[in-house]
């Protein structure tokens, strides 16, 4: 296509929104007018199939639950008053809680006011949260936020030896909708021990977010935390950033909750337009659509050209990677969905991996995310007339171009700036692109079945531990694995208990392995 008809093709399909100054583009990906007449009847059905959620329908059929995080953004949309009282009561809680945090009338027993706030939580229940911290934390936040969102001692270690002193003065917030979720109980326990060993009772420190009766409920109750902030049934984890898992953390850094939710609203407003060329969401899974053939068979690339949105794609990656990555569609046949996502930010990727996106195998399409204020104030010139900021500019127009001229699609998104509402827009625009590419190609978008096997490998794993190391107890001489694995009757599992073997011997708890470390058949395992 030459330059004029590109820029008529641009013309033809750019999206406005004058209400969130948001742009989107999908000029540069290559569908044609036979393609579109093909798509209007499919989305039709998905136009109405996510009406039929927004209103209540059991859109997550396996686990026969509603699909409400819409309604978080507008509860008059709620189908029911009393699903309507339970958003308007928890944003209110949100609210009055911050302020009594803020202004010091809940504070920790030995002092005026909480300085810190450690997140403990996993998958849905820190990405929006850590997504949210670094787009919009005020540079002096009333709460400076830290994160425990895996069950690495480490890790673990890193993030309280960042916290150090301060720890009798910060807020501990406890996330897991289902209340169960392992990673999140040993952050907890983690957490807990560091607090018992300053002398501190961890309750007066502590607050749950989490489903009503789950574990960790019961154990904020018994324990008398501070309070508790329900996450309802009807929320998935990866779309619950407006709800208490998102807004708690957000509101207590000083984060406007309430612009979050109100880009959001707005959003939803032009993504519940039953038409494609007018919704944007309708649009983005439009081209999600060609760029991979309905089948994925390309990756999406996320790259905003602003560093406050480095961490979107990871939010984003758990987002689309889970609701769309699924084996089966909704009549149990094998189809295999899913689109990829990664990506960082520009131009610092342009150093990295862009070249491979030029030049090397074309299995991916790009959206570019353009923010079109530079900064607050005034910027200097790093050239006669002109700014980093046009440079940041330039180089998202030549990037795109010179992939373009490669054959390489893209999408472009552009935002007037990073806000709490283009942030609560941008989320809102893809989780009801997500929901209705999942419409598209048949899948439930609201499950994740998958997620379930290696939770059940990881607690056997743990149950063979307990086991060999009761064994390798009871056995006066040192043992060979293969004894080992016979004597405990899983002779199959020989490799597993090597590998746990393995690392209790690098941690010396329990045993002792002795013999050439790089030929298993050689060693023997003693208790310690
Ligand atoms: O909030 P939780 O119940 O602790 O769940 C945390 C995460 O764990 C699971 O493995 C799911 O795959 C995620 O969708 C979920 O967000």
């Amino acid at each position: 296509m030459n330059s004029t008809d590109l820029w008529q093709r641009y013309q033809d399909w750019l999206y406005y929104d004058e209400n969130l100054g948001f742009y989107l583009d999908i000029s540069r990906i290559g569908f044609d007018d036979f393609f579109l007449k093909a798509m209007l009847p499919k989305f039709e059905r998905a136009f109405q199939q996510m009406a039929d959620l927004e209103a209540g329908a059991i859109a997550n059929p396996d686990e026969n639950r509603q699909v409400g995080h819409y309604w978080l953004r507008n509860p008059d949309l709620a189908p029911s008053p009393d699903l309507k009282q339970e958003i308007v009561e928890t944003l209110a809680q949100i609210d009055t809680f911050t302020q009594q945090i803020h202004s010091g009338s809940i504070h920790p027993p030995h002092a005026e006011r909480f300085t810190d706030l450690l997140v403990i939580g996993i998958g849905g229940s820190a990405l929006g949260p850590q997504f949210i911290a670094d787009a919009l934390a005020p540079q002096n936040a009333p709460l400076a936020i830290h994160f425990i969102d895996n069950t690495d001692p480490a890790g673990i270690d890193r993030t309280l030896g960042r916290i150090g002193d301060r720890l009798d003065r910060t807020l501990v917030l406890v996330i897991s909708k289902s209340g169960g979720t392992p990673e999140t109980r040993n952050g907890m326990i983690e957490a807990q021990a560091a607090y018992q060993k300053r002398g501190l009772k961890f309750g007066d420190y502590a607050v749950a977010i989490t489903g009503h009766d789950s574990q960790l409920e019961k154990i904020a109750h018994s324990e008398q935390w501070i309070t508790t902030f329900p996450m309802h049934d009807w929320v998935g984890g990866r779309t619950s950033e407006m709800s208490a898992v998102g807004l708690v953390p957000a509101a207590l850094q000083g984060i406007d909750i309430h612009a979050i939710l109100e880009g959001a609203k707005l959003m939803d407003i032009a993504t519940r337009r039953p038409d494609l060329a007018t919704n944007p969401a309708a649009l983005l899974a439009f081209a999600w659509y060609y760029a991979g053939n309905g089948k994925g068979a390309k990756d999406m690339v996320i790259l905003p050209y602003k560093d406050s949105l480095l961490l979107f794609s990871r939010y984003l990656q758990q987002l689309v990677m889970e609701s769309l990555g699924k084996e089966k569609d909704l009549e149990g046949h094998i189809v295999h969905q899913g689109i990829a996502v990664y990506g960082n930010k520009g131009s610092t990727d342009q150093h990295a991996y862009v070249q491979q996106l030029r030049e090397g195998v074309p299995n991916f399409f790009i959206t570019f995310i353009e923010v079109l204020n530079d900064r607050q104030g005034e910027s200097i010139e790093v050239e006669a007339g002109i700014t980093s900021g046009d440079y940041l500019s330039g180089l998202l127009q030549g990037t795109r171009q010179a992939l373009y001229e490669n054959k390489r699609e893209s999408i472009t998104l552009s935002l007037p700036e990073v806000n709490p509402r283009t942030v609560g827009a941008l989320i809102a625009l893809y989780d009801r692109a997500v929901g209705l590419y999942g419409y598209l190609v048949n899948v439930n978008a609201y499950h994740q079945p998958g997620v379930e096997a290696g939770k059940k490998a990881a607690a056997s794993v743990l149950a063979l531990q307990r086991q060999m190391v009761q064994v390798v107890q009871q056995s006066p001489q040192p043992i060979s694995l293969t004894d080992l694995a016979q004597q405990m009757g899983v002779p199959e599992q020989i490799e597993t208990i090597y590998k746990i073997v393995r690392h209790l011997h690098s941690n010396q708890r329990e045993i002792v392995l002795k013999g050439d470390l790089g030929q298993p058949t050689t060693l023997t395992v003693a208790r310690l």
